[in-house]
């Protein structure tokens, strides 16, 4: 099975903190979806910034360990040349460019692209998102929550990246908004092989999503394997999906 990512061995520490990461081992399949679960602090976003390149701007840096994605040693990369060997991330909160307009926020994600293929691009995003195609004037300030979460996804998707990060997409969305996305993104990963690292608080749907996944807790991967048995374990069970086994309810 060809690995896209492959996490070994990884520790972080901030500045004046101790670690944040301890010696994290994570392997992404190519064309599969990881989910990567863990409480609030326990290093989820530290792993996707040593991933994307951006511990240094938050104080941060990598102690030991390594990050192969598709073959090349990324550590140390900056950001730009990960987007050039096909990395794209989808950060928390939605950060769109909300003066420019839709069309506008998706040239951003389409710059890299060879100018023939952008036109292309596009209409797959907007195929993908028909709201986004109706509000292409729009200042993306003006669009709701939702929808600038439909843009994030879609200026991250528009250069056709073979690695897609997505972090706490669901964070301040109504419920019935979060699922559209995911089954979008569910489309996505079908039909363009993408692979997916998504971090994600809702438990229950991360579960449901994923094929894999892995719990963080307090920098160490405590618990991985089909997102079926990370599911059914009693850690998940008692500690992220909020439900106790019928034995013990009943004790
Ligand atoms: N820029 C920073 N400087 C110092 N410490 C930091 C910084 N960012 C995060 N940390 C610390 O690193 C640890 C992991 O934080 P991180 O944000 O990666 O957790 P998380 O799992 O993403 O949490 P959340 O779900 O709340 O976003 C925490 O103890 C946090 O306080």
């Amino acid at each position: 099975m060809e690995i896209m990512l492959n996490v070994e061995n990884l520790s972080v520490a901030y500045a004046r903190k101790g670690l944040a990461l301890d010696g994290v081992s994570l392997q992404l399949p190519a064309g599969r979806i990881v989910a990567l679960l863990g409480a609030n602090g326990a290093g989820k976003t530290t792993l996707i910034r040593a991933i994307t390149g951006l511990l240094a701007v938050h104080g941060g840096g990598v102690t030991a360990g390594s990050v192969n994605f598709n073959g090349t040693e990324i550590l140390g990369l900056p950001p730009h040349r990960l987007v050039r060997l096909g990395m794209a991330q989808v950060p928390e909160g939605r950060l769109v460019f909300k003066q420019l307009t839709v069309e506008e926020n998706l040239q951003v994600g389409a710059a890299i692209l060879p100018r023939a293929a952008v036109q292309e691009r596009m209409e797959a995003v907007y195929q993908l998102f028909p709201r986004l195609l109706e509000r292409r004037r729009q200042a993306a300030g003006w669009l709701s929550g939702g929808e600038q979460q439909m843009l994030a996804l879609g200026r991250a998707l528009v250069a056709g990246p073979r690695l897609l990060l997505v972090d706490e997409l669901s964070l301040g969305l109504a419920p019935l908004i979060v699922e559209s996305i995911y089954e979008q993104l569910k489309i996505v990963g079908d039909t363009l092989g993408t692979s997916m690292l998504v971090v994600e608080q809702n438990a229950r749907l991360a579960l449901e999503f994923a094929s894999t996944a892995y719990v963080l807790e307090r920098g160490r991967i405590v618990l991985s394997g089909s997102a079926t048995e990370v599911g059914a374990s009693d850690l998940v069970r008692q500690s992220y999906l909020g439900s106790q086994r019928a034995d013990e309810v009943l004790a």
